[in-house]
C-alpha cells in the first residue's frame, strides 16, 4: 500500500515496518555487544564492508574480490566470534515470547518454582553478611529457570541442605573447596568449586576475576550471583547482566526475594 514518495522513492507501509524492524534488530545487536570486545570486531567489520563499498564502486577489481573473499570467511568467523552474544540473543529472544509466559507452555520451559525458595534466601544472607564482615571472599549462584548442569559439572558435587555454617566453611580461606562458586538449587547446595563464564564487559570499572565471573554467569543464565570480595568486605549482586556492587545484604535480601519469587507473583 503507498505511504508517500521522497524523489523518485515511493514508500509504503511495508517498507516503513521493514525500516522499524531493522532498526530494533540493530539496537538489539549494538545493545548485546556494547562494551564488550566483540563491540570492537563488529566495528572492524562493518569499516572493512564500507571500504569494500568503496573498492567495488571505484571499480578496483584485484582489491574487491580479496575483500569478498575475507568477508565470506569473516561471516563465519563472526559466529565463532559472537558465540556469546548470539546466544545471548536467543535467549532474549526466549525469554521475551509470549510462550516462556504462558502458563501451560511454560511448565514445559521451566522448573516449577517451589516455595522452598523462600527458605533458600535465610541461610546466603546470614552466610554472606557473617563473610562481608571476615573479609571472606565468595561467589554464590543461585538458580532460577536455567539448568545449571554444565556449571555444576565443573565443581565438586555438594548436596547439602541449605546451613550457613557450610556456606562459611565451603568459602572458609583454608578449604581446599574455596576456589570457585557454589550453586544453590531446589533448595539445596548442589556444589562447591564450580567454574563460571566471564564476562568480557567494560562497563562495571576494572574488575577482577570473581565480579567478572558473577557478571558472566548472570549474563547467560538467568540466576542470581552473590559475590563477597575478599579484598573489601564488599557485596554485590549479578542479575540479567547487571551489576549491583556493594549493596548491604538486606538489600540482597530483597531483591533476590523480588527476582526469584516474581513469576510465582504474576501467578
Ligand atoms: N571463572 C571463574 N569461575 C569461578 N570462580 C572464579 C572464576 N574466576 C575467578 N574466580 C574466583 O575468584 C577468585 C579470584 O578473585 P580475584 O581476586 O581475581 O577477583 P576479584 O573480583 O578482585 O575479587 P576480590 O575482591 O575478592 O579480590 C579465585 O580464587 C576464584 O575463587
Amino acid at each position: 500500500m503507498f505511504l508517500f514518495q521522497i524523489g523518485f522513492l515511493n514508500i509504503e507501509w511495508v517498507d516503513v515496518l521493514d525500516i522499524l524492524l531493522v532498526a530494533f534488530l540493530l539496537y538489539q545487536i549494538y545493545y548485546l555487544v556494547r562494551g564488550s570486545l566483540a563491540s570492537r570486531v563488529f566495528l572492524g567489520y562493518l569499516l572493512i564492508y564500507l571500504f569494500y563499498l568503496v573498492v567495488r564502486a571505484v571499480g578496483l577489481e584485484l582489491l574487491t574480490k580479496i575483500l569478498e573473499y575475507f568477508m565470506g570467511v569473516g561471516a563465519v568467523a563472526l559466529i565463532v566470534i559472537f558465540q556469546q552474544e548470539i546466544r545471548r540473543f536467543l535467549l532474549f529472544i526466549g525469554k521475551s515470547t509470549a510462550f516462556a509466559n504462558n502458563r501451560l507452555l511454560g511448565r514445559f520451559l521451566r522448573q516449577p518454582t517451589s516455595t522452598d525458595k523462600i527458605n533458600e534466601i535465610k541461610p546466603i544472607i546470614e552466610a554472606v553478611r557473617a563473610m562481608a564482615s571476615e573479609f571472606t571472599g565468595g561467589l554464590l549462584i543461585i538458580k532460577k529457570n536455567d539448568e545449571l548442569d554444565k556449571y555444576l559439572q565443573t565443581g565438586e558435587e555438594v548436596d547439602s541442605v541449605l546451613s550457613k555454617r557450610l556456606f562459611l566453611s565451603l568459602f572458609n580461606q583454608y578449604s581446599p573447596m574455596n576456589d570457585g562458586g557454589v550453586i544453590v538449587a531446589d533448595g539445596r547446595i548442589k556444589a562447591a568449586r564450580c567454574i563460571l563464564p566471564v564476562s568480557d564487559s567494560d562497563d562495571f570499572g576494572n574488575l577482577g576475576f570473581r565480579h567478572r565471573a558473577a557478571l558472566g554467569m548472570s549474563e547467560v543464565t538467568d540466576a542470581a550471583v552473590i559475590v563477597v570480595s575478599e579484598e573489601t568486605g564488599r557485596i554485590s549482586l549479578a542479575i540479567e547482566g547487571n551489576l549491583l556492587s556493594n549493596i548491604p545484604a538486606s538489600e540482597v535480601e530483597e531483591r533476590l526475594r523480588k527476582y526469584l519469587f516474581e513469576q510465582s507473583s504474576k501467578k
